[in-house]
């Protein structure tokens, strides 16, 4: 019997060692080959063996600095991950990002997908299967070109009435002080909440983020910003059906409000043909004009659209229309606040504009709002949203793509096919062979100078929307909205900013700025 013991023990024991050399031999091999793919670009040790290095930079608030002092400590390419290279030369941005299919978005992007009992509902912006990103994209694409995004104009004034009312009533009168930061977003919320189910959250009404979005918001992106970077932990931590049952993820809080809004839209449309006689529940010819009276419409009317695009096409607006354009937003007011003679020259371009009238419709308060038609041929404005733009990019981690089975060269650097390559806004738009060695600094005047192949490679050098076949489809709206919203505050107020050190900022993937703390006065007419 003992020694029938003593056998089984031994077997046991063998297996045992056997599993462990078998397991310890995979893993060297994986480690040798893990090191030696990227041998040759260079890096930060650490990011050899683990992306959990990188995430841990993007949860320092700091990475955007970080990843620029690596591309200044070891040149162009740099190795940020075991699989991951981060490039810095916008010379690149056509081979990364070109405009035909082949060169997908990799696993980074799954850590924006909200889990949902059921699976995952990927967006436009998200969806990295090519056939589906076509089937999501182009239904809408047409309702973000210029002509489309024109119409939204009356709703931008409208919510710019909201906006200077509650400023008027709260700061003007009382002579509080505003921070602009927190009212600006505001703004950018309720703007897109009219333009896309003709409603405001309520945030200017209140003067606060009473729905916890905005907050909601961040606090989703401190969590999505590193898992960006380690995309098999998101899957262990965050997108399983445990996960789920654990905690609610931020996410859905965006995807609730989405939802809500197509329900009752649907629910109205269907009472609305019903009450008319036609019993139609998918009439539309009463919808509201706004994006999700489009999406209904295009939904119905296209066959390869999957029923739930106008949810996505919803979700989409909110999540990646409003924060980012108030990033813009505050970059653009907070530069020209602390830079008096742009200021001057932005007001005296804005103050000789023949059509500087209170649109009579909306403005019960006599506000002046600048037209879109005026305000987008303005050099001085337009130079110095463009220096916003190129400044603080919304979306600051490399925008990561995956290599295709051709392999790449990149910036003379050869990436085997599987590999992670992304670059990172914030570090492009300061390449100094690019911008000049005062790329670091606001100088609005570099958008003015030179012949216009020069500025078209400036412009064509700016990775904040993105570039290529995924390029920001908002970008002429978030523009419009930018430069609408910077022109009228500076129209009809003066604005005395408190203490320009107060301005802080941080970046987890998202950029989010805060304290421009200002006093308001009206203008005289
Ligand atoms: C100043 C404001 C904005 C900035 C800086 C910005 C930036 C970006 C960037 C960098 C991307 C590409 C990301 C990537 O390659 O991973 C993107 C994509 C996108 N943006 Fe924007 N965005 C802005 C405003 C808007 C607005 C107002 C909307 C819609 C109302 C919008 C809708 C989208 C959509 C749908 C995509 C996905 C496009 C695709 O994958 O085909 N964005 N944006």
């Amino acid at each position: 019997m003992s020694l029938l013991n003593d056998q089984l023990v031994e077997r046991a024991a063998t297996s045992a060692g056997v599993i462990l050399l078998v397991t310890a031999s995979l893993w060297l091999l994986h480690l040798v080959r893990t090191l030696w793919r990227l041998r040759h670009v260079p890096g930060p040790l650490l990011s050899k063996f683990t992306d959990l290095y990188r995430a841990q930079l993007v949860r320092t608030l700091r990475s955007h600095e970080i990843h620029q002092g690596f591309h200044d400590r070891y040149g162009a390419v740099v190795r940020l991950g075991p699989r991951m290279v981060s490039v810095s030369d916008p010379a690149a941005i056509p081979t990364i990002y070109p405009m035909r299919p082949g060169f997908p978005k990799g696993d980074f992007y799954e850590a924006f997908i909200p889990y949902l009992p059921g699976g995952s509902l990927p967006a436009i912006f998200t969806a990295r299967d090519e056939n589906l990103h076509k089937r999501l994209k182009s239904p809408v694409a047409s309702l973000y070109n210029l002509s489309s995004i024109m119409k939204c104009e009356p709703s931008v004034d409208e919510t710019l009435d909201v906006l200077f009312e509650q400023l008027d009533t709260r700061f003007v009168a009382t002579g509080k002080t505003v921070e602009l930061a927190d009212w600006l977003q505001y703004f950018a919320f309720d703007v897109m909440g009219t333009m896309t189910f003709s409603k405001r959250y309520g945030f200017l009404e209140s003067g606060a983020d009473n729905l916890g979005i905005s907050t909601g918001i961040w606090n989703f992106m401190l969590t999505v910003g590193p898992m960006t970077q380690v995309p098999w932990l998101d899957k262990i931590l965050h997108k399983n059906a445990i996960a789920a049952k654990l905690k609610k993820a931020s996410g859905n809080k965006i995807m609730q409000i989405a939802a809500d809004a197509v329900a009752e839209r649907k629910a109205e449309t269907a009472a609305k043909s019903e009450s008319n006689g036609n019993g139609n529940g998918h009439s539309h010819k009463s919808a509201k004009q706004d994006f999700l009276g489009e999406f209904l419409k295009l939904q119905s009317a296209s066959e390869s659209s999957p029923p739930w695009a106008p949810l996505v096409w919803t979700f989409s607006n909110i999540i990646a229309g409003s924060d980012s354009t108030a990033v813009v937003m505050r970059t653009t007011l907070y530069h020209l606040l602390t830079h008096p003679s742009d200021l001057a020259r932005v007001r005296a371009e804005l103050d000789a504009l023949p059509n500087l009238t209170t649109t009579a419709e909306t403005s019960k308060e006599g506000f002046k709002y600048p037209r879109w038609t005026d305000l987008n041929t303005l050099p001085y404005l337009s130079a110095c949203v463009d220096e916003a733009v190129r400044l603080h990019p919304p979306f600051c981690l490399a925008l990561e793509r995956e290599v295709p089975a051709s392999g790449v060269v990149v910036c003379g650097t050869y990436l085997e096919p599987g590999t992670r390559v992304g670059m990172n806004p914030y570090v492009v738009n300061r390449h100094k062979g690019t911008f000049g060695e005062d790329a670091e600094v606001w100088r609005p005047g570099r958008w003015l100078e030179g012949d216009e192949e020069h500025r078209r490679k400036l412009a064509g050098s700016v990775m904040t929307f993105g570039a290529g076949r995924r390029v920001c489809l908002g970008k002429a709206l978030g523009v419009l909205e930018v430069k609408k919203v910077v022109a009228a505050l500076v129209v009809n107020y003066e604005i005395d900013l408190i203490d320009p050190k107060a301005y802080t900022v941080e970046n987890s993937y998202f950029f989010r700025q805060k304290g421009i703390l200002a006093k308001l006065r009206r203008r005289q007419a």
